[in-house]
């Protein structure tokens, strides 16, 4: 039987890749499509002005957007995606976690919260029962789950991969983003053609908190953040889709550039749909990862790493990841996999 789900900010550029990923997935079937209160009543196809380089999925085109608020959308729902501006997301993802709801969240408010599971789930699904200490502390019937941010969610997996095999002490990183992380009217074309943007509001804090917290341990009770340190310089380029990241990485034991490879190419995937069969691909053509090449490389949900080098301290690298696919809606896709495999749905 399908997982009936919904999708809150199901207009907006995030939300049109949930139902992009979400209508042909062969678990989840989309029962409900929220957006804001000038959306709601319009069919999504009016509503959405769809911006995808594939067709507006038939059967949702026609279904009618609703204003997101437990009451407005149908009971018959088994999880809700949540794609809302972080600030919209505050106070109307916990109430629908009140309301009984299971909610798998992209939007970066809660997500460093001690009860609040933020789960990448090739990495760290053990965190997911967090949930069981949300419960208990807020007395929700509902849930609450987080991915983390595109950026972050770029250089965990190659991190998990050096912190299983040589330990983490320092991690710095250079992120070059694409235009999509600002969404569709984020930056205007003449800020960013022919230009970059040393600088992305928040995002260096939201690197250097969200990668400790995934690479932490959850003994039951709470998870205890790693204790690497980690420094993020956030940069805007022009390109489309897909984050670029340079990466240096001071090591605890000593270690060399070919063992980092075999480390991030055995570093294991996970047994969902949504996981590539590969989760870390390292070329070893120093030219590459490239955006344009890359990012869409087994459904945008592979990160691709190159130019590792061996550094004083341990290592430099390279990595890309699809920020709206492996960074956002694919994320939450993944999740909402990991909830249904876990038993929450
Ligand atoms: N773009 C990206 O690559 C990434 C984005 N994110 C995060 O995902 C979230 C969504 O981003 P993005 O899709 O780019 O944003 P958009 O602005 O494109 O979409 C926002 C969505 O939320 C709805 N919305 C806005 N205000 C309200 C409100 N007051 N009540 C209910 N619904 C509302 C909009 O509806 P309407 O159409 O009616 O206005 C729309 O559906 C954000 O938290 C963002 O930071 C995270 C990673 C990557
Ligand atoms: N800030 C990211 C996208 C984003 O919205 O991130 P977050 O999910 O942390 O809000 C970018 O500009 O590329």
């Amino acid at each position: 039987m399908s997982v009936r789900a919904g999708v809150l900010g199901a207009t907006g550029a995030v939300g049109q890749r949930l139902v992009q990923l979400l209508d042909p997935h062969p678990e989840f079937e989309i029962t409900a499509l929220t957006a804001s209160e000038s959306s709601a009543g319009q069919s999504y196809r009016e509503a959405a002005k769809w911006r995808i380089d594939s067709p507006i999925p038939a059967d949702v085109a026609e279904m009618t957007v609703t204003e997101t608020t437990p009451e407005a959308v149908s009971d018959n729902l088994d999880i809700i995606f949540s794609s809302l501006p972080s600030g919209v997301g505050r106070d109307v993802e916990p109430a629908f976690c009140e309301a009984g709801y299971v909610v798998s969240s992209n939007s970066s408010n809660h997500r460093t919260a001690s009860d609040i599971p933020l789960t990448v789930p090739e990495v760290n699904p053990s965190h997911l029962d967090l949930i069981e200490v949300q419960r208990d502390e807020r007395g929700w019937d509902g849930a609450l789950v987080k991915n983390p941010n595109c950026s972050t969610i770029t250089m965990v997996p190659p991190l998990a991969a050096v912190e299983e095999e040589f330990g983490l002490d320092r991690v710095t990183v250079a992120t070059l983003q694409a235009v999509s992380g600002a969404g569709y009217d984020g930056v205007s074309s003449m800020e960013i053609i022919d230009n970059a943007i040393p600088h992305i509001g928040g995002e260096e804090n939201k690197m250097e908190s969200e990668s400790r917290k995934l690479l932490g341990e959850f003994d039951g009770a709470e998870v205890q953040w790693h204790d690497a340190r980690v420094e993020a310089s956030c940069n805007r380029i022009p390109t489309l889709d897909g984050h670029l990241e340079n990466v240096w990485v001071d090591t605890v034991d000593e270690t060399n550039a070919d063992d980092i490879i075999e480390a991030m190419e055995t570093y294991p995937s996970a047994e969902l749909h949504s996981s590539p069969d590969d989760l870390i691909h390292v070329f070893d053509d120093a030219k590459r990862p490239q955006p344009r090449l890359d990012r869409t490389r087994e459904d945008g949900m592979t990160v691709t790493a190159g130019g590792v080098q061996e550094t004083d301290g341990g290592v430099q690298f390279n990595c890309l990841a699809h920020n709206t696919l492996r960074g956002a809606a694919g994320a939450s896709v993944l999740n909402g996999e990991l909830l249904a495999k876990q038993g929450y749905l």
